[in-house]
């Protein structure tokens, strides 16, 4: 199972949506968020109040400083009036003190709480939501995201209301110094509205745009460091930089639109608002000449519309800061909003630890509507022993771990653990008595000794170091310089597969589960790797009830019961002999993965009487396979690596000895189609062995996968001595490519 991809239908995990917020709906969530402070919040209000009072009182003062203490020559009057202002400038400086505090604090709190809020939330979402939503999303709004709304509260709000009060009330005294003035000022402020109109809405699309590919920069960069072995492997180098250039470029255009509609936001505001000081400064000269006003009145006038200029100025500043929260806000309030994967019901009981048994009953399954995966299923695994699910690939056995493990809800039927249904259980009580390993162990970037508490956080290292020796890890770990303190890198890319999977299993086994799940545990380990760690893993949980799902047969031959599973369906199970001798599904199985020898040093051979098991080989003389079988090559190929690609002339014939492998064509220009999957036994290319046509698809392996292949001009040879052979094979590889064709073109339907 790969815990990155599961989907599920039901309830769990419900996708994030979008949260959509506009302008004056995000002022008001940021005054809440502010608020949820209720002293600092008031401390700062009252810190704006009197610096909006200060921004009033100096422009009135200007009035009575002119009319009548300079015009009277009144010394007393002028003192008072210029210790007024005084007074009124220190108040303000401590205010606008009171306010840089209050904000700062509100605006580091407001960002810690958001984030743990986020990642708490996180915590509970389905495999659905981390597969449909992109990491660097999810990353940003820890990031940038986070900082761009600290920014809004603490620069943006407060400076938006307090522009925004000074500008009303500014107004307000305007009307009652001189109304006809004010009423020319009211006339032209329609256009401070209305100028800057045509640019918000591209504004805060372009941003919206320019932040979306932004994110998807980072997830390609982040992509990138994952990926950078395939990359220098598959020289993709220049695809990739060329990629990227061309989402630079569009993140260009839109970085560009972004910015220059936010600047033309501030600069038609204040064209207008120039407009406007021209025009009441004109009508105001005329009624002063005319001596309907007194100079001190005019430059009060004046000075309170300076005020609303000044206001209008840094309102506009204030705005684009407050557009970028707003969008931040919005991509929050998605991960906020996402619905946390099968929350515990209210009467959701503990579990006591499993006595009897745990079941599907009767189980049906979808992660899509109309796709059923599992169709009715019954698994009856007792407590305290070991079942294998085994079965073509596709055919569900890691929905049903994944089932079993309560990552979704059955859409029809129960699953029961000692005949309480899991939808009944607290999720906790049900964890603390499963472990899991998976096939691809992440490890966290931190020391091996923390990779393994992860399995039970009260271990004492003592316990640790006793987990690591029943893995069989711990001797290795003691030749590191820094033991068990030695920190693994990022996805404990400093081990390599096998090491990272016995500290998976260490972790496990700290855990001292009562039902070990196994998923693909081994099987992408080399063969000398895999069947040590199945040993262990066969010694140490002997008491436990383990549920392996794999596909090898070979280390599940002692299981206490195989359930064999094909389409969805249960369609055998017993223990390996009774299967074997019922020479059903799991017999053909085993005879396809048997006869195979691989050495310590990973070369692969195959067994006369195993090559007999492939069809058009089965009527071939001992004396011809037995030559065969020493013409054929071992071959290796990395996970990622390439077999043969579409198109190129084939020339050789495979068989899996060991691995995994993905048949796939493109269609539609690049895009990769999967036609199937190859494991152990499977063979293909038998066309390159008649005529060297090119191939119509490509194959690749998934994990590490060792194949033996044959050349066709030694096959050729072959079939010289044994006409029979080449009407055989002949045969054979049109029925499969017309199989193969029928495949492509269903693929090319879907
Ligand atoms: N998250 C998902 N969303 C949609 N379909 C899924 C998801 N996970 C699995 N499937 C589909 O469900 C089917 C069963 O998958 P599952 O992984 O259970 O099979 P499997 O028997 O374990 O196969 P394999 O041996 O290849 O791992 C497959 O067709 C697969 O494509």
């Amino acid at each position: 199972m790969n815990d990155q991809t599961a989907t599920p239908k039901n309830e769990s995990g419900k996708a994030a949506e979008e949260h959509k917020v506009s302008f004056w709906a995000f002022i008001g969530q940021a005054l809440h968020l502010a608020f949820t402070y209720r002293l600092l919040a008031s401390l700062v209000a009252l810190a704006l109040l009197v610096q909006i009072a200060f921004n009033l009182l100096m422009p009135l003062s200007y009035r009575y400083i002119f009319d009548n203490a300079i015009l009277n020559k009144d010394m007393g009057l002028l003192a008072m009036l210029l210790g007024i202002l005084a007074v009124g400038f220190l108040l303000n400086a401590g205010a606008g003190l009171m306010q840089d505090y209050g904000t700062a604090t509100i605006g580091s709190r407001v960002s810690k709480s958001l984030q743990e809020k986020m990642f708490s939330n996180l915590q509970k979402q389905s495999t659905d939501f981390f597969s449909k939503t992109p990491q660097a999303d999810i990353i940003a709004c820890f990031g940038p995201d986070v900082m761009a709304i600290e920014t809004a509260l603490v620069r943006g709000l407060p400076s938006f209301c307090m522009r925004l009060v000074t500008i009303v009330t500014s107004l307000t005294l305007l009307f009652v110094i001189e109304w006809r003035l004010a009423m020319v000022a009211l006339l032209l402020m329609p256009m401070i509205a209305f100028a800057p109109k045509p640019f918000g809405p591209r504004a805060r699309k372009f941003g919206r745009s320019r932040d979306d590919l932004q994110s998807g920069n980072a997830g390609m960069v982040q992509e990138n460091l994952l990926n950078h072995l395939t990359i220098r492997t598959f020289n993709l180098s220049k695809y990739r930089e060329q990629q990227f250039g061309d989402r630079l470029t569009r993140l260009q255009e839109d970085d560009f639109k972004a910015n220059f509609f936010t600047s033309m936001i501030g600069r038609s505001t204040n064209v207008a608002a120039g407009f406007l000081q021209i025009g009441v400064l004109g009508v105001g000269a005329v009624l002063a000449v005319m001596g309907f006003l007194t100079t001190g009145l005019l430059i009060a006038f004046i000075g309170l519309l300076l005020n609303i200029g000044g206001a209008t100025d840094n309102l506009t500043q204030a705005i684009p800061l407050l557009v970028q929260g707003m969008n931040s806000y919005s991509r929050i309030q998605k991960l906020l909003g996402a619905q946390a994967a099968l929350p515990d019901s209210p009467t959701a009981k503990v579990l006591p630890a499993i006595q009897e048994n745990l079941k599907l009953q009767g189980v049906e399954f979808a992660y899509q509507p109309d796709h059923p995966i599992l169709r009715g299923v019954d698994i009856e695994i007792p407590a305290g022993k070991t079942v294998a699910i085994v079965g073509g690939s596709g055919s569900g056995k890691s929905t049903v771990l994944s089932l079993l493990m309560r990552l979704y809800d059955p859409n029809k039927g129960k699953i029961l653990l000692d005949n309480v249904d899991l939808r009944d259980a607290t999720e906790a009580s049900l964890r603390a008595q499963t472990s899991v390993v998976l096939q691809n162990t992440a490890l966290f970037d931190t020391s091996i000794a923390e990779n393994i508490r992860m399995g039970r956080l009260d271990a004492t290292d003592d316990e640790i170091v006793a987990a690591a020796k029943d893995a069989g890890i711990h001797d290795l770990i003691e030749t590191f310089p820094d033991g068990y303190q030695s920190v693994v890198g990022s996805q404990g890319g400093s081990l390599s597969g096998g090491q990272r999977q016995r500290i998976a299993i260490a972790r496990a086994l700290l855990r001292n589960p009562r039902i070990l799940f196994l998923d693909e545990a081994t099987s992408a380990l080399d063969a000398h790797t895999e069947a040590e760690i199945g040993a262990t893993l066969d010694a140490i949980s002997a008491d436990w009830t383990v549920v392996s799902v794999t596909h090898r047969f070979t280390h599940i031959t002692n299981y206490d019961l195989i359930i064999v599973m094909e389409k969805g369906l249960v369609v055998e199970s017993g223990t390996h002999e009774e299967l074997l001798a019922k020479d059903g599904r799991y017999a053909m199985l085993w005879r396809k993965q048997s006869g195979f020898t691989i050495t310590d040093d990973g070369k692969a051979s195959i067994s006369v009487e195993r090559l007999r098991g492939i069809p058009f080989l089965s009527e071939c003389s001992d004396e011809v396979l037995l030559k065969l079988s020493k013409s054929l090559v071992s071959e290796s190929f990395a996970a990622g690596k390439p077999v043969f690609e579409e198109g190129e002339p084939g020339s050789k014939f495979y068989i899996v000895a060991r691995g995994k492998l993905e048949n796939y064509v493109k269609l539609e220009g690049d895009k990769e189609t999967p036609l199937g999957m190859l494991d152990d036994g499977d063979y293909f290319g038998e066309m390159a062995l008649i005529r060297p046509v090119p191939r119509t698809w490509s194959v690749r392996a998934v994990v590490d996968s060792t194949c033996i292949s044959l050349d066709r001009q030694q096959f050729m040879e072959l079939m010289d001595a044994d006409p029979k052979l080449k009407e055989a094979v002949t045969s054979t590889a049109y029925e499969r490519a017309a199989e193969w064709t029928q495949a492509i073109m269903e693929a090319a339907d879907a």
